[in-house]
């Protein structure tokens, strides 16, 4: 035997050793990647928290950059298509939906780590009010680990509950065990019929309700119809057409600000202990208060405070910052704090008389004094 043909030998066992090493460490690899492996604890949650919070980076940005409400606001003419779709397909009555859903999937692909990182019914959820805040209330939580939330709006519950409980969990993003999964859709909280179906999903579930001045939301609700190329004025839209001089209490914008009316609906199915209100005022002013109260709420360790926030000169609103080291923050798009168009001082001021009896019983019921004008 040639020295040659020994270095030959010599190579083809290198490459044999070699083959079967590769075999092993893919086979390592793929028991590390399983959550049922008991011998490597730590390993997935670390795995699947990273993923989690590049996902949750992602929809942060998309969600900011891209600026959901605007997005649905152009599509809703489409959606409002399946509105009131009708038939009740399926509402588990019980409290824990997720339990009985999650059930279900894992005896589908009997696979137990399904129930680890999977996408959750949401044990919150922002109910409104419409431009009062609800978006930043959203965007502030989802600074938080601890939270996950789909980007757009769902309007299950309003628009798409024939859809069943089984498409809106498909609608939320994938959580671990110990996340918070939240969902808002501002309508939900005018909508009849919508609190008894929370209901039926959870009776633990937890409300955050964002209310504002209620003459202030109207202006903001008409600046946003403006901008989608609506031409009515505030003036056309709010008062009787019989007499200008008294606002219709059946005009749709005038309706959404009669919080009292509303929130009575809710208090049917809901004790007040389980609904938030989340001042849209201070959303602005005092956004770590704010965020104090809603981190309390949820029963989340108070990680976004002061540091999460900025206050930008030139929006007039604070913008956030993923992480308090974070050189550039992030505004809200440009759908959210929109300059708002000038309105008749007779419109504006007999707005304001309409809604103020209204303003006293809602703060009556709450037992929180707003100060609205
Ligand atoms: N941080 C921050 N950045 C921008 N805007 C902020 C913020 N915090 C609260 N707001 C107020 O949110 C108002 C829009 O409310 P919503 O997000 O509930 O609107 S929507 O119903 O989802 O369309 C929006 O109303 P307008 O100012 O009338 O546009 C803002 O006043």
């Amino acid at each position: 035997m040639d020295v040659r043909n020994i270095i030959w030998r010599f190579r083809r066992k290198i490459f044999f050793f070699g083959c079967i090493s590769f075999v092993f460490f893919l086979f390592y690899m793929e028991t590390c990647t399983d959550s049922n492996s008991s011998q490597k604890p730590g390993l997935m949650p670390l795995k699947t928290m990273a993923i989690n919070r590049r996902i949750s980076n992602l929809r942060f940005n998309k969600s900011i950059e891209l600026g959901w409400d605007e997005l649905m606001d152009r599509q809703k003419s489409r959606s409002r298509l399946t509105e009131g779709g009708g038939v009740v397909s399926s509402s588990l009555d019980s409290e824990d939906s997720n339990e009985k859903l999650n059930r279900k999937g894992s005896k589908k692909r009997n696979r137990k780590r399904t129930t680890d990182f999977m996408r959750r019914l949401p044990q919150a959820i922002i109910i409104g009010v419409k431009k009062c805040g609800t978006r930043a209330l959203l965007e502030y939580l989802r600074l938080h680990p601890k939270v996950v939330a789909p980007g757009p709006e769902i309007h299950f519950f309003d628009r798409s509950y024939n859809k069943g409980l089984e498409w809106y969990r498909k609608q939320m993003p994938k959580s671990l065990p110990e996340q918070v999964t939240v969902e808002k859709s501002p309508s939900y909280f005018i909508t009849p019929g919508v609190p008894q179906r929370i209901k039926n999903m959870s009776s633990s579930v937890k409300l955050l309700l964002a209310v504002r001045d209620p003459v202030q939301r109207a202006i903001s609700d008409h600046a946003q119809s403006l901008s989608n190329g609506k031409i009515r004025t505030l003036e056309e839209r709010v008062m009787k057409e019989t007499n200008k001089r008294e606002v219709d209490p059946e005009s749709y914008i005038v309706k959404i600000g009669m919080y009292a009316r509303h929130y009575r609906q809710w208090l049917v199915h809901f004790p007040k202990s389980q609904i938030l209100l989340v001042s849209g005022e201070e959303l602005v002013t005092d956004p770590a208060k704010v965020m104090a109260d809603v981190q309390k709420f949820l029963n989340l360790e108070e990680v976004i405070n002061e540091d999460y926030f900025f206050f930008n000169e030139t929006k007039g609103f604070p913008c956030l910052k993923r992480d308090p080291n974070e050189a550039v923050p992030k505004c809200l798009d440009g759908s959210k704090g929109r300059p708002h168009p000038n309105v008749d001082p007779v419109v504006l001021e007999t707005l304001r008389r309409y809604y103020k009896p209204l303003n006293e019983e809602f703060y009556k019921l709450v037992g929180t004094d707003f100060h609205w004008s």
